[in-house]
């Protein structure tokens, strides 16, 4: 096991790889292989952490504004780096290359020795073009293993991963795979060390073997490449998750996982319905999901509709009707059943989940606008409970677009009823990670109200709602995150400053704590939708 494997100080390796029983081919010959755990491990204890991942890289945004070593954003910059640091950076970019920004020269040092010191020239003479993510991550390989930056047993084990290049050749999405490869090859002058077909292996591996690179508060800022996280098969429905913090990884059991048993992550967001999950696990990592909640089919609580598809109003039915000319009922991934009124279902289903998707090009008013109206139809058809996707999704976004137009008052009762009717019901888990973030999210948005004195609802104290929420996510967080990460302090250190902020003496009591819950869940119904 390489050096920078923690896990929790035990002497033993926390995990092991073998052939998995998930991966089989068409005749059921197993071809994959999974992560196992060594020992047992309770929910919400660390599995393993590394200090940093093979590979990372950051995305074109991320790369204005983030140290290319540590990913320390500078403030003001992320909504979710906002959520929780409290200290400003400034980064510089290199003098050399111009591509990469560092907060420190500490930084700049270690990520120089790492990979930079062969990189920097080729940047350089992009003259400002940005890579894609991929084909960074697979130049990095290809660069530090010429190079002798990657260890024999880094290698083989990379090499070992399955690279899917077929399926992604056959796969519209990536008929680009040769061009991509070839620009890899050539960027990072190592022609002289590698074939073209052995680049279109890599690439093929990076696409189907890394992660996305995400601050601790889950904001996309790049990709991660790494052979040991690499071997972690997926499940809708899985026994662990991935938390990071800068470039430490850590893997954290979400489920008590006992020894031999496998290590599983879910690699999509698994709220999404079965169709849905089913569609995106195959184009882009080739296999059908045979998980617990798979298995389920669509009868899981989360997948229910509101109304049953027969019942739709006649309105609705008009609206869906008309929908039927555009190929969104005979869309897999919009699949309700055979009948009419359920062709008609996976119609509109289609539109809202397009819709969706539109709205996440656009931003500030626009998107605003645009998740309203979308959200108000999910709500009039009747047919989507609050947690159905994507009606759930839309209020995370209108939420994030909402403290972004600083419509703070806005964004408050949709993160109540977030709160009391969605999170509970998506997320089951009480220190699942996305819903320790949400909550995280609340209790900021509540001080901050409760800071600007808004009036909110007769009878609500904002000061002791957002109390309540920190010192909830303050009993969380080490479960989630784990006791040393970054946001666990972040969560800490506001827990003591508001306690600090109550003045001497001045302690809020069980039942005062009581009234307020009443009031927050009172006030989730102060929107319509
Ligand atoms: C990140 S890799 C995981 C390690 C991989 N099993 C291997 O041996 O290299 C992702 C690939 O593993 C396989 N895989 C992951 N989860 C799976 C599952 N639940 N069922 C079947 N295959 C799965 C798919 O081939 C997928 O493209």
């Amino acid at each position: 096991m390489a050096s920078n494997v923690d896990s929790a100080g035990a002497s033993q390796p926390p995990y092991y790889v073998a052939r998995s029983d998930i991966c089989v081919s068409g005749n059921e010959r197993r071809v994959g292989n999974g992560m196992f755990a060594s020992r047992d491990f309770e929910a919400g204890t660390l599995i393993f952490a590394l200090k940093r991942p093979l590979v990372g890289v950051l995305d074109t945004k991320a790369l204005q504004n983030t140290c290319g070593n540590c990913y320390a954003s500078a403030q003001g910059t992320s909504d979710g780096s906002t959520m929780f640091l409290d200290r400003s950076i400034q980064v510089s970019a290199c003098v050399g290359c111009k591509y990469y920004r560092y907060c420190s020269k500490v930084c700049q040092k270690k990520a120089w020795q790492r990979v930079h010191k062969h990189e920097c020239k080729i940047l350089k003479e992009l003259n400002g073009r940005v890579l894609p993510p991929a084909v960074q991550a697979t130049m990095e390989i290809l660069i530090r293993r010429k190079h002798g930056l990657i260890t024999e047993q880094q290698w083989q084990m990379l090499c070992a991963l399955q690279a899917h290049s077929l399926e992604l050749k056959q796969n519209g999405k990536y008929n680009d795979i040769g061009l991509m490869a070839m620009g890899a090859l050539n960027f990072s002058r190592t022609q002289d060390t590698y074939t073209i077909d052995f680049v279109e292996q890599m690439y093929s591996r990076v696409l189907t073997n890394s992660l996305t690179l995400v601050t601790p508060t889950y904001d996309p800022i790049g990709l991660v490449m790494d052979e040991r996280i690499a071997n972690i098969n997926h499940s809708c429905d899985p026994n662990a998750y991935i938390v990071m913090d800068g470039p430490e990884i850590a893997v954290r059991a979400l489920k008590p996982v006992q020894k031999d048993e496998e290590i599983y992550i879910s690699y999509i967001d698994a709220t999404l319905p079965y169709a849905r999950r089913q569609a995106e696990l195959k184009s882009h990592w080739f296999f059908t999901c045979r998980c617990i909640k798979c298995q389920k089919g669509t009868t899981t609580s989360e997948e229910a509709w509101a109304t049953d598809p027969h019942d739709l109003s006649h309105e609705w039915k008009r609206k869906g009707t008309a929908l039927l000319t555009k190929d969104l009922a005979t869309d897999a991934r919009n699949y309700v059943g055979e009948s009419q009124d359920e062709r008609i279902v996976a119609a509109l289903q289609g539109w809202v989940f397009d819709t969706y998707q539109t709205q996440q090009r656009m931003s500030g008013a626009e998107a605003i606008k645009c998740i309203q109206d979308c959200m108000q139809d999910c709500h009039n058809s009747r047919l989507w409970p609050v947690y159905r996707q994507p009606f759930a999704a839309l209020r995370d976004d209108l939420i994030v677009n909402m403290l972004s137009e600083q419509k703070y008052a806005s964004a408050w009762p949709h993160c109540a009823k977030r709160y009391r009717d969605i999170l509970p019901e998506l997320y089951p888990q009480v220190a699942h990670p996305i819903r320790v973030i949400q909550v995280w999210q609340t209790a900021l948005l509540a001080m901050y109200l409760a800071g600007e004195k808004e009036f909110v609802m007769e009878g609500a104290d904002m000061c002791i709602i957002g109390l309540m929420l920190v010192k909830e996510v303050q009993g969380l967080c080490v479960l989630s995150h784990g006791e040393t990460s970054a946001f666990t302090t972040s969560v800490r250190r506001k827990y003591e400053e508001v306690l600090g902020g109550l003045g001497p003496g001045v302690s809020i009591t069980d039942s005062q704590m009581k009234e307020q819950r009443e009031m927050l869940f009172k006030m989730a119904d102060s929107v319509a939708y």
